[in-house]
């Protein structure tokens, strides 16, 4: 009854804002929200236009928080018929309202400030949706059914990372075992420093890793620190690079009993020393995403499912089925995030990193050493 109510006279709300009534709205919603306290209500201080909508900035009464604001999100959006967000600053809650729509957008090289950030694409009011791997999101599944867009987010990650990284403090090991035809166009690049397209060279490829964890590991007691973050720090001039494990299908890879225990033991210790997973998938079933997995990746970038269930399987909620395909997703990192990616062709692609193709890796290559002296350049520098 309230969702019917409030869904219908939503549209309306956007325009009121700016007209006078505005408050004597909010606080209907605030009241059919249960968003006061002892008849109190937010008080709204500050209304802005902003380049996608508008911005309201409340002072709350005592005894709400941002948490009773993020809780209710979802019954605000549903008011509004519009997607917000909500920020705490100085005491304050700040709600964004966006009236446009998540736009569709070509891929453009994007630097970020992070040592492995992956960019996945832009959020609501136009601003970049990338995720850590070095702060508090190690590793990350990709999952959505085919057509959702799934090839070209990864694509347009791992360019990106090889577009704006150095390859002194980025290695990046593809598996892909649709013998190459995913991640083919990323064999030649000098950042790409193992390529597995079959189940017997994933399987060397992983236990290599692993012993690098170990080696890693090793050398953090040996020298009395806890992570790469603080042995870089001490050690400037021997830093560690962080590497990128990508893996299209694991659901492959997880068939052979030997490469799923090395896959899972790197997720659950890999993340402090530098080594990081991103693992996608097309097949949502609860055998393929199952608890291990959950366990230890729990960062899910999730895009269009044709049912409402396997969208519970890969986000643990409905909403994947709703989405538009073509990259339209939601990153689940705590809270849900809708995004679009940029869109990239595999033309572009490899249009984009023919400069970054070295002679060594023309052909399917295993390199013993992991580290080493290489030509060092990142897309700036090279559009330049
Ligand atoms: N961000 C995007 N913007 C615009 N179009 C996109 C975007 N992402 C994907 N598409 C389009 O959607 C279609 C499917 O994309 P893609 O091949 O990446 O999906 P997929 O999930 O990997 O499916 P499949 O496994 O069947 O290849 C393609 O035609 C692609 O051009």
């Amino acid at each position: 009854m309230f969702t019917l109510t409030i869904g219908s006279i939503g549209l309306g709300l956007g325009y009121l804002m700016f007209s006078g009534m505005e408050y004597a709205n909010w606080k209907t919603l605030f009241k059919n929200c249960g968003l006061y306290k002892d008849e109190m209500y937010p008080k709204l201080q500050e209304k802005k236009r902003t380049l996608y909508g508008y911005c309201l900035r409340f002072t709350l009464p005592l005894g709400l928080g941002c948490d009773d604001f993020l809780r209710k999100q979802q019954a605000i959006e549903q008011y509004l018929n519009r997607k917000i967000d909500i920020k705490y600053s100085n005491k304050n809650i700040l709600i964004e309202v966006y009236e446009t729509e998540l736009e569709i957008c070509e891929f453009k090289a994007t630097e970020t400030r992070g040592p492995v950030d992956l960019v996945i694409g832009y959020t609501h009011g136009g601003k970049l949706l990338k995720i850590d791997l070095a702060d508090g999101a190690p590793h990350v599944l990709i999952a959505g059914e085919t057509g959702s867009g799934k090839s070209t987010v990864l694509r347009s990650i791992i360019t990106n990372l090889i577009l704006t990284k150095k390859r002194r403090d980025i290695k990046l090991h593809l598996i892909d075992l649709k013998k190459g035809a995913e991640f083919g166009i990323f064999r030649k690049c000098g950042m790409v420093e193992n390529f597995a397209r079959d189940r017997g060279e994933a399987e060397k490829l992983l236990h290599k890793l692993s012993c690098e964890v170990d080696r890693r590991y090793d050398l953090f007691f040996k020298n009395d620190v806890v992570d790469i973050k603080e042995y870089n720090q001490r050690f400037k001039n021997k830093k560690l690079d962080y590497q990128i494990v990508f893996v299209d299908e694991f659901a492959d890879l997880r068939r052979e009993k030997e490469s799923q225990n090395i896959l899972l033991e790197l997720a659950s210790k890999a993340r402090a020393c530098g080594i990081h997973l991103v693992v996608s998938t097309q097949r949502p079933s609860a055998k393929i995403i199952d608890g291990d997995i959950r366990a230890n990746i729990p960062i899910i970038v999730g895009l269009k499912t044709a049912t409402e269930i396997n969208s519970r399987i890969i986000i643990e909620e409905n909403g994947l089925e709703k989405l538009r395909g073509k990259g339209h997703g939601f990153l689940k990192a705590g809270k849900l995030k809708e995004f679009q990616s940029m869109n990239l062709t595999p033309e572009r692609a490899r249009d984009l990193l023919k400069s970054f193709y070295v002679e060594q890796n023309q052909e399917h290559i295993e390199k013993d050493d992991i580290s080493g002296e290489v030509k060092d350049f990142s897309f700036l520098e090279v559009i330049k």
